[in-house]
């Protein structure tokens, strides 16, 4: 029998909102068993680049990634969220290690090529990119891994990468080995049939259920790539993707996601 491992998302709405982000630190604590933790700030690093003078540029929830913006996210994320979010957990109990990518090896990416757009500095990961002998050893020695958002492409070149897809792509490597979890969380309770109600959330979403809200519009913006990423765990062979309220991850309410 695998263990069970629980690999955990949280955004920049949630890390944003310090009243917030302390009740989500306390409910992760509360999570019982082997867990990761992978945290986003894209919302929080948009502000801080607008405030130095440098306008966000995002195309298809991704951001453009130039020198000066690699800078100041690799502060952000690897820095100060990272830090604090480890430091936080530490206060609970949990003994948290950051990383980044390049820290052990933990996750080599492969720079974007240009094609119809240049992203710059952004990272693309296969199931490959992830050094598992590595978190395994760190999860039995009771560490609870936390990833931002900067992968490196082992030629001293930081790089940028979309959180949503570093959780996907960590719970496929670790499906071997573990039965994983993946619980994207965010400000609403799950996925929403409406996204103006916050009550109408669906309790579970197949493929086809996802593609036909996509084409009437009823699922849009940061939704898309996380159902995306979150079906291409799910197809890959983890057990289990879920999608809910990042102060709600210990209560039933959320979508859980089906084949068919
Ligand atoms: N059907 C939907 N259900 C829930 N949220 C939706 C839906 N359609 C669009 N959204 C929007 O997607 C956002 C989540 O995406 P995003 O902001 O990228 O999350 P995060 O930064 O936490 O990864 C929600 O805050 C919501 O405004
Ligand atoms: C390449 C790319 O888009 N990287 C993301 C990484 C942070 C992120 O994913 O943050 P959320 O999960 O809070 O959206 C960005 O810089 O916005």
């Amino acid at each position: 029998m695998k263990e069970q491992l629980k690999i955990v998302k949280i955004g920049g709405g949630i890390l944003d909102d310090p009243e917030k982000l302390y009740q989500f630190v306390a409910e992760f604590h509360r999570l019982p068993g082997l867990k990761v933790l992978v945290h986003g700030g894209g919302k929080g690093a948009s502000t801080l680049l607008q405030s130095l003078g440098i306008e966000p540029q995002m195309v298809n929830g991704r951001r453009i990634t130039d020198a000066a913006t690699l800078d100041v996210v690799t502060m952000f994320y690897a820095g100060k969220t990272n830090k604090l979010l480890v430091a936080l957990l530490q206060e609970r109990g949990t003994n948290a290690l950051g990383l980044s990518g390049a820290d052990g090896n933990v996750l080599r990416a492969t720079r974007r090529p240009i094609g119809a757009v240049d992203y710059g500095y952004v990272g693309d990961l296969t199931d490959q990119s992830v050094n598992t002998p590595l978190l395994q050893t760190l999860l039995s020695g009771g560490l609870t891994p936390v990833f931002c958002a900067i992968t490196h492409d082992g030629q001293g070149q930081l790089l940028n990468t979309n959180a949503d897809t570093i959780a996907s792509v960590l719970a496929r490597a670790l499906a071997p080995f573990y039965e994983v979890a993946l619980h994207f969380c965010f400000e609403k309770d799950g996925v929403l049939a409406d996204v103006h109600d916050d009550s109408s959330v669906i309790p579970q979403i197949t493929l086809a259920l996802f593609q036909e809200l996509k084409a009437s519009g009823a699922i849009a913006a940061g939704m898309l790539p996380k159902l995306e990423n979150a079906f291409a765990a799910l197809d890959a062979g983890v057990e289990k993707v879920i999608i809910e309220n990042a102060l709600k991850i210990n209560e039933p309410v959320k979508t859980v996601l089906c084949q068919s």
